[in-house]
């Protein structure tokens, strides 16, 4: 079952459709339309941010969904699913498969990443588990804990991982191929050509957020460029 779901991810565009309590498109009935249309768009999956769309987007949708829920505990730096809690809330909506923070960085209460791996299999054997990464180490070690499908999320959100402008295709290129483990390359695609220069690098999949589901960003985008011209 896990094998049939991680495959439909194979060479498709994920679709990111999250928007936090502060953005203009925030809501469940909206995220669930952007999920709505990107299915309608060709899309192979949708990942989405916090149980309440997860079980909207369930309910409109047909597509897997990734979940994930960003949470802060005061004592972590990291805030994608951190705990079994969100885990635990996650699956309750539906979700199909599950995005977690796999970073290097400090969990709340100081948990080991493997624990929480260990506490998710053996409530939730069937439920995939995506291994949000932002470095090499990281990916390899995630791939050493088996866990299903290795993304490329969190590079360039650490202080310690690779800052740039566009996706880390170097990291996508270092990761794929090195075991049976699918990476996917999430973050930053901005265009097609980002996308296709991910999947000469051997992504799986590709998850394009932003660019498709963010419009204050898309417009910030093109009111830059006109900004850069006048000024030059
Ligand atoms: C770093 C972090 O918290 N990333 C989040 C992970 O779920 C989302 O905010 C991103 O939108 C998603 O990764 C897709 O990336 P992009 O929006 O750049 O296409």
């Amino acid at each position: 079952m896990k094998r049939s779901l991680i495959k439909k991810l194979q060479n498709g565009c994920i679709v990111s459709c999250q928007a936090l309590e502060h953005e203009p498109l925030f809501g469940s009935d909206i995220m669930s339309a952007m999920a709505v249309a990107a299915e309608k768009g060709g899309a192979a999956a949708i990942r989405a941010n916090t149980p309440k769309d997860v079980a909207s987007i369930k309910q409109r949708c047909s597509l897997p969904v990734i979940g994930l829920y960003k949470k802060n505990y005061p004592d972590s730096q990291i805030y994608i699913t951190p705990t079994m809690r969100e885990v635990e809330e996650l699956a309750a909506a539906g979700a199909d498969l599950i995005a977690l923070d796999a970073t290097d960085q400090h969990r709340p209460g100081g948990q080991d990443f493997s624990a929480l791996l260990e506490q998710i299999r053996s409530t939730f054997p069937d439920i995939p588990i995506v291994a949000d990464v932002s470095t090499y180490e990281e990916g390899v070690r995630a791939m050493e804990l088996k866990v299903d499908v290795v993304s490329t999320t969190m590079s360039g959100y650490t202080p310690y991982s690779t800052q740039m402008e566009g996706p880390d295709i170097e990291l996508v290129e270092r990761l794929a191929g090195l075991s049976d483990v699918p990476v996917l390359a999430e973050g930053r695609i901005w265009t097609v050509d980002d996308m296709i220069r991910c999947f000469e690098a051997g992504a799986y999949g590709v998850v394009v957020g932003t660019a498709i589901t963010r419009p204050q960003e898309i417009t910030r985008r093109f009111v830059r460029a006109i900004h850069k011209r006048v000024n030059n």
